[in-house]
């Protein structure tokens, strides 16, 4: 029998930073695979920086004469009054009779467009770029939420959840002092849990059985999971290879030359995101434990951090390493040459090393990367966790020692197997008839 083509439109709005526009512009490849028309909405600054590389979904930009400002607080105001402002207009600019706009599906964190899709007479998706486990964190520990749970003693026991000590909760539980509007801007996420008309997760069933389970049994969520290029996993998009709007330029062929001459799993990746930034002694510590592990090691230090690396270090680093301010993520983790990720537990970079089935060495640094680092270490045992001494600092001998463990020892034996199992799991959940793959059919036909 003949498919009837699914005659909608869907607007997608992530919130514009690297680790929320990665999953959400792979979605709309998704949904644009199954004849959907979808229009990707973002900022100029963003769009004219990096020209789109996909042509199966269109872009809305909203032109601005200001700079976005710096501090994440600020831009997401500036960011909100952007789209305010111009989303009807874009809306309007959009109608089609064959093709109508149905829904926008936009990032969990700007809760404001929910109320702009309804005003609009349009559906809302919240998109949530992070784990369930960290909604289910949230939801329990909003400070204002009448029957919220508090952090006091040593752990804390949630529904669903592993028994949590200080170091696994997300830095907004602990230290929300640390980032008052910010932590107050996370927490409104659960305004999601009362408004939105869908509510979509980049995570797949297994991976978070108990938690989505918990979840489901509250709310009508969907995993659409692991949401990452099809040519690393189920390999069912033609030459969708790259997630397709990178804010940084990778130094891509510098980088993969460089990992053809290793041999087999002898190369540590590391990477700490689009973010988050080491302070100096931190960095000190790291570039001597990567030294110190006697592994070669492919770090990316982005171009604003390089000041912070030293003489010294920079002088001995062509024995062992080689630093690029960005590179081809995916790639690189799916090379022969690479046998772990030293990974500042972003949830992108923690799905892709499952997806890709490299194991980790966890070394988070706020908002959900402890929790993910947590999962990554007792959970799904595909990695290990380095632990901070006194000062929060971690040591270079403690870099060293977990490289080696995972690199040489026989945990890394175990690790590395268990990684291999998650891979497959991974690819299960986006293959035709896997638990993704069904709900985002589902999510399509009841637009
Ligand atoms: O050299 C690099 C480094 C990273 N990436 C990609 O950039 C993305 C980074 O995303 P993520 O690993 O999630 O890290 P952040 O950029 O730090 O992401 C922010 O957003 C995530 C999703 O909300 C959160 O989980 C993180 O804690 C938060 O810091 C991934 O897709 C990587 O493949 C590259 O392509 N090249």
């Amino acid at each position: 029998m003949e498919e009837i083509p699914n005659k909608s439109h869907v607007l997608v709005l992530p919130f514009p930073v690297q680790g929320h526009i990665n999953p959400m512009v792979q979605f709309s490849k998704r949904l644009a695979s199954r004849g959907v028309k979808v229009t990707l909405i973002t900022i100029d600054s963003i769009s004219k920086s990096m020209p789109m590389e996909s042509n199966s979904i269109k872009i809305e930009s909203i032109p601005h004469n200001d700079s976005p400002p710096d501090s994440y607080d600020n831009f997401l105001e500036w960011f909100h009054v952007l789209v305010s402002k111009n989303l009807t207009q874009i809306v309007e600019k959009l109608y089609d009779l064959e093709y109508p706009v149905k829904v926008i599906v936009y990032d969990s964190i700007t809760t404001w467009a929910i109320d702009l899709a309804h005003q609009l007479g349009l559906k809302g998706a919240a998109f949530f770029t992070q784990s369930c486990s960290l909604s289910v964190i949230y939801y329990h520990m909003d400070p204002e939420k009448e029957s919220k749970v508090s952090f006091e003693g040593s752990a804390v026991c949630l529904p669903s959840l592993p028994l949590l000590e200080k170091q696994d909760l997300p830095s907004f539980v602990c230290q929300s002092d640390l980032y008052p509007s910010l932590a107050k801007l996370v927490f409104s996420r659960n305004i999601n849990f009362k408004k939105a008309d869908w509510l979509l997760f980049n995570s797949f069933d297994v991976l978070e059985k108990e938690v989505i389970n918990w979840l489901r049994s509250q709310y009508r969520i969907k995993t659409i999971g692991p949401i990452i290029p099809s040519m690393y996993l189920d390999k069912r998009l033609k030459d969708d290879k790259e997630y397709g709007l990178s804010l940084f330029k990778p130094n891509s062929e510098t980088c993969m030359k460089w990992l053809d001459s290793r041999e087999f799993g002898s190369v540590v990746y590391v990477s700490f995101g689009s973010l988050a930034n080491l302070g100096e002694q931190q960095m000190e510590e790291l570039a001597t434990g990567l030294m110190m592990s006697n592994c070669y090691f492919l770090w990316v230090v982005r171009a604003t951090e390089e000041n912070k690396l030293s003489e010294e270090f920079m002088s001995k680093l062509s024995k062992k390493g080689l630093i690029v301010n960005w590179c081809p993520q995916l790639d690189v983790l799916a090379h022969q040459a690479v046998g772990c990720f030293f990974t500042h537990c972003g949830w992108n970079s923690t799905l892709e090393a499952l997806s890709l089935g490299v194991p980790m060495v966890a070394m988070p640094q706020w908002s959900d990367q402890p929790t993910n680092a947590k999962f990554i270490s007792d959970v799904w045992q595909t990695g290990l966790r380095v632990k901070a001494g006194e000062n929060g600092v971690i040591t270079r001998d403690e870099v060293a020692s977990s490289i080696r463990e995972v690199m040489e020892e026989e945990k890394g034996v175990m690790l590395k197997k268990n990684a291999i199992k998650w891979k497959q799991l991974a690819k299960e959940a986006v293959d035709v008839g896997g638990s993704s793959d069904k709900n985002i059919e589902e999510f399509l036909s009841n637009l």
